[in-house]
């Protein structure tokens, strides 16, 4: 099923001669998807299932940045092994015991719901067919019956997708709509594709403290500028002064990744024998062509009070 999503928004103005970005849903139920395109070519994919960033193609569509699995499994059934999963109310396995969260599953229920395509607008005021913003939402209602009584809490998401010519912005708005204060962590575990992991570099985490939880899960302080990635790696840097992390691929420039009212930012690969554990990893040696670049509020947590709102996202450019 493709049916052209013609809503226009309160945001929408293009003039009458100007080519608009192109919306389309594609399929139906679980794996259902908006697929947005601008008249130069570039794209992105979302999957309503955890409103999960499948594909974002820049350079007139030409390059695919993001890495997604070849076994992710898309129907809605599981957490999509790839793009950018959003990981709420809680990021990691929960704590044991004594918080809202301990019943959820590990990245919270974000992830594995699905949600609402709110609507797509352009730039206010212009007519600028070299941006559009798509709207995702997700609501306490929305929820399965486990996760809501996992977490019996009353809130809002509304998740911005915004496709520029070079660049994705994904920017989450959390407010508490229920009568009591709740505690929340947000992550957006995007899965960057790189051609080679022996030939990057990640720069912008200098001398930032870090929690390793493959060494030993104590804090460390990042002591080489440029980090590079020579076997299984999942770091949580915390508090990071800094808003952009980079990664320089062969000696340029590749991706810089801008933190908007993010505070950490998570490195992950798997490397050889976790991607091999992993059923919907594929193929095996693919951890070779894919970055976790990780920002998020994961450091203790975010507490909202009744009707107040936390609003956190990133920028991605692509620099090829
Ligand atoms: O397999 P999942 O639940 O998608 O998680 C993948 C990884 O996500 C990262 O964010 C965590 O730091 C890792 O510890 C974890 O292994």
């Amino acid at each position: 099923m493709v049916d052209r999503a013609n809503r226009p928004s309160a945001l929408s103005a293009p003039g009458a001669s100007d080519p608009e970005a192109q919306v389309d849903i594609v399929g139906s139920g679980s794996s259902s998807k908006v697929i947005a395109t601008l008249p130069s070519g570039e794209s992105v994919e979302v999957l309503l299932f955890g409103a999960t960033v499948t594909s974002w193609k820049s350079n007139g569509g030409k390059t695919e940045n993001l890495w997604l699995s070849e076994k992710a499994v898309l129907d809605g059934s599981k957490a999509v092994r790839g793009g950018v999963p959003v990981v709420f109310p809680v990021f990691g396995p929960p704590p044991k015991e004594g918080h809202a969260t301990s019943a959820l599953p590990q990245h919270g229920f974000a992830r594995t719901s699905r949600w609402e395509f709110l609507g797509k607008s352009t730039s206010e005021g212009t007519a600028d067919s070299n941006s559009i913003k798509l709207d995702f939402g997700l609501y306490t209602k929305g929820l399965s019956e486990e996760a809501r009584k996992a977490w019996p809490l009353d809130f809002g998401l509304v998740y911005s997708v915004t496709l520029s010519k070079d660049s994705l912005q994904t920017v989450v708005n959390v407010r508490n709509e229920g009568e009591t204060s709740f505690e929340f962590q947000f992550l957006l575990h995007t899965y960057l594709k790189i051609q080679d992991i022996s030939k990057i570099a990640i720069n912008g985490l200098g001398a930032v403290e870090y929690v390793d939880k493959v060494l030993d899960a104590t804090t460390h302080k990042q002591s080489d500028s440029s980090i590079t990635v020579t076997g299984e790696v999942d770091r949580v840097y915390k508090s990071i002064p800094q808003d952009t992390t980079s990664v320089v691929e062969d000696g340029k420039p590749r991706f810089d990744v801008v933190r908007d009212n993010l505070q950490d930012t998570v490195l992950w690969n798997p490397w050889i024998e976790k991607a091999k554990a992993m059923a919907d990893f594929s193929p095996d040696d693919a951890y070779k062509q894919m970055v976790c670049v990780e920002v998020g509020a994961v450091q203790g947590w975010q507490k909202l009070e009744k009707g107040e709102v936390f609003e956190g996202g990133q920028t991605i450019k692509s620099l090829l």
